[in-house]
C-alpha cells in the first residue's frame, strides 16, 4: 500500500497518514461563505483537496472516502446583499432574497469549480439545514460546563478548556494582547466567542432555548462535520487563514461536545494566493473571480495546471507568463494523448510525489519527464492524478476547423503580402493576429502557430472579414 504522508498543522510535523476506519476515510474542508463569485484564492483549497481526494481514491478506493464539503449560508454578507436588493427595489420577503442570493451563488460556484475539473464532494451541507444540530451543540457545551448564555448570546468560554490556542500555538493570555477582539460587557473573558446570537426582527432567525437568534460561524463547521463524518474523522483543511480563529474554536466546540473523541486527526492548511505580496481577499479589494479568468478565455486547466503547479504549503501568485507556459504545455500534452489508451495505472514517480506531502509540482516534474520520453499512455493515466488531460478537457486546446481555416487564410494572405511587398498589409495582419490572440512564430520550415489564452474569435472573424481572407 502506498504510504501517504501529510503535515498536520496540529503536530507541525509530516506524519505517515493511517485512516481511523481504512473503509471510509474521512474529510472536511471548510467551504464558502455564498454571498458572491469564488475569486481565485478560493479556489485554492479546493483544488489541493480535490488532487487529497483523487490520491486517496486511488490508495483507498473511490467507495471507501467521504469527503464533506459545506456551503456558509448564514451570514451578515449575504443578509446585507439582499438588504441592498431590497432597498434596490426588489418586491419580495428577505427571507426569499437570501435564498435567491445563496442559491444563485452556489450555482455560481458549482460551475466554478467544475470547470477547473474539481469532483463534488460526498456531501455539500447548508449551514441552514443544519441549525437543530448546532443549537443541540451549544446545549450540550453549557451543560458540560464549556458555554454560557447571556443576553441573548451563548458564549464558549476559552478558559474552561486548557488546550485553547494548542492549533496556533499561541496562550490565551497572548491572543487577548495581540488580537483584535471585540469587547463586550457580557464575556467572561474577552477572547470567548459566539456560539449563538440575537437576531434582528428583519433578519433571518431561528428559535432557540435563549430566544430568536442565529449561530455563530464556528459551530456551524463542527456541527455539520459531527453530522456527517462523526465527531472523530481523518482530515481537516480549509486556508492558512482559517488557523485562527475559526479552527481554534472548532476544536474547542467538538472536543468539549464530545470529550474522548478526538475530532480531526489531521489538520491540512494551505498557504495563500498572493497579489504582490498579500492575501487576494475580498475586503482587500484585489481579487479577481475565476470566472473573470475564464471569461477571458484561460481554460479550466490551465488555471488548475497553474495553481498546482506550486506546492500547497507555499504563498504563490497568478502571473500570465505562468498562464501562458501552462497553456502551452498542455497543449503539446494534448496532441501527445490525443487518441491514445491511458496505461492500466499511473507512473510510480506520480503517485510518489503526491503521497509526499501532495507534492504537486513533484508531480507535475515527473509527467514533463513521462513526456519527453514519449510515454504517451503513462502521461494519459498519470495525468488523471492531478485532474489533468481529462477526458473532454481538451476540447480547448485544439482549435475548432473554422478557427484553424481562418489562420491559415491569413497567414497565405500575409505571405502573399510579403512577397508582393506591401508591407502595410503584411503587418495590419500581424498587428491583427496579436489582437485576437493568435501567436505566430516564423520558424524556417514556415509559420507556427497558437491561441493565447486571451483568443478572441470574433476578432479573428473580423480580421479576415476585412482581409478578405
Ligand atoms: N487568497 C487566498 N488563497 C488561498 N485560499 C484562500 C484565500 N482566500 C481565502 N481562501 C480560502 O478560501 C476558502 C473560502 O473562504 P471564505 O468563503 O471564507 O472566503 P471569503 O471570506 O470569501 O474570502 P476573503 O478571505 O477574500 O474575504 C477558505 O478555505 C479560505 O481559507
Ligand atoms: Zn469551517
Amino acid at each position: 500500500m502506498v504510504e501517504i504522508r501529510l503535515t498536520n498543522t496540529r503536530t507541525r510535523t509530516k506524519e505517515v497518514f493511517t485512516p481511523i476506519d481504512p473503509g471510509n476515510v474521512r474529510l472536511y474542508l471548510c467551504g464558502p461563505t455564498v454571498y458572491d463569485r469564488a475569486h481565485l484564492g478560493n479556489a485554492r483549497p479546493v483544488l489541493v483537496f480535490d488532487v487529497l481526494v483523487r490520491l486517496l481514491h486511488h490508495v483507498y478506493g473511490t467507495d471507501a472516502v467521504t469527503y464533506v464539503r459545506n456551503f456558509t449560508d448564514v451570514d451578515d454578507k449575504i443578509n446585507a446583499e439582499a438588504q441592498r436588493r431590497r432597498a434596490a427595489g426588489a418586491e419580495a420577503p428577505l427571507e426569499a432574497l437570501i435564498a435567491d442570493r445563496t442559491d444563485e451563488t452556489i450555482a455560481w460556484y458549482h460551475a466554478d469549480m467544475d470547470a477547473l475539473g474539481n469532483l463534488r464532494p460526498n456531501h455539500e451541507p447548508r449551514a441552514t439545514a443544519y441549525i437543530a444540530q448546532m443549537i443541540e451543540m451549544t446545549r450540550e457545551l453549557i451543560a458540560r460546563g464549556h458555554a454560557y448564555a447571556a443576553e441573548g448570546h451563548v458564549l464558549f468560554d476559552v478558559r474552561s478548556f486548557p488546550e485553547y490556542g494548542k492549533l496556533s500555538g499561541r496562550s490565551v493570555d497572548d491572543m487577548i494582547a495581540g488580537a483584535r477582539v471585540e469587547v463586550a460587557p457580557f464575556k467572561r473573558d474577552p477572547m470567548d466567542f459566539v456560539l449563538w446570537k440575537p437576531s434582528d426582527d428583519d433578519l433571518p432567525g431561528w428559535e432557540s432555548p435563549w430566544g430568536r437568534g442565529r449561530p455563530g460561524w464556528h459551530i456551524e463547521c463542527s456541527a455539520m462535520s459531527a453530522a456527517l463524518l462523526g465527531p472523530h474523522f481523518d482530515i481537516h483543511g480549509g486556508g492558512i487563514d482559517l488557523q485562527f480563529p475559526h479552527h481554534e474554536n472548532e476544536i474547542a466546540q467538538s472536543c468539549c461536545a464530545h470529550p474522548g473523541a478526538g475530532f480531526a486527526n489531521v489538520w491540512l492548511h494551505n498557504e495563500m494566493l498572493q497579489v504582490e505580496g498579500r492575501k487576494m481577499s475580498k475586503s482587500l479589494g484585489n481579487f479577481f473571480t475565476v470566472r473573470d479568468l475564464l471569461d477571458r478565455g484561460v481554460p479550466g486547466e490551465v488555471i488548475r495546471f497553474v495553481m498546482l503547479s506550486t506546492h500547497y504549503r507555499r504563498p504563490m501568485d497568478w502571473t500570465e507568463a505562468k498562464a501562458h507556459e501552462a497553456e502551452a504545455v498542455l497543449r503539446r500534452w494534448h496532441g501527445l494523448v490525443a487518441g491514445i489508451e491511458p496505461a492500466p495505472s499511473p507512473a510510480p514517480a506520480v503517485i510518489a510525489a503526491l503521497a509526499d506531502d501532495l507534492n504537486t509540482a513533484g508531480a507535475i516534474a515527473a509527467l514533463h519527464e513521462l513526456a519527453a520520453r514519449g510515454d504517451a499512455a503513462g502521461l494519459a493515466a498519470s495525468a488523471r492524478m492531478l485532474g489533468l488531460l481529462l477526458p473532454g478537457m481538451g476540447d480547448w486546446a485544439v482549435a475548432g476547423d473554422d478557427t484553424a481555416r481562418l489562420v491559415e487564410a491569413l497567414l497565405a494572405a500575409r505571405a502573399d503580402a510579403r512577397k508582393a511587398r506591401d508591407f502595410a498589409r503584411a503587418d495590419a495582419i500581424r498587428d491583427g493576429f496579436a489582437a485576437a490572440g493568435v501567436e505566430v512564430k516564423d520558424t524556417a520550415a514556415g509559420p507556427e502557430w497558437a491561441l493565447a489564452a486571451g483568443f478572441d474569435a470574433h476578432a479573428l472573424a473580423r480580421l479576415a472579414e476585412a482581409q478578405g481572407a
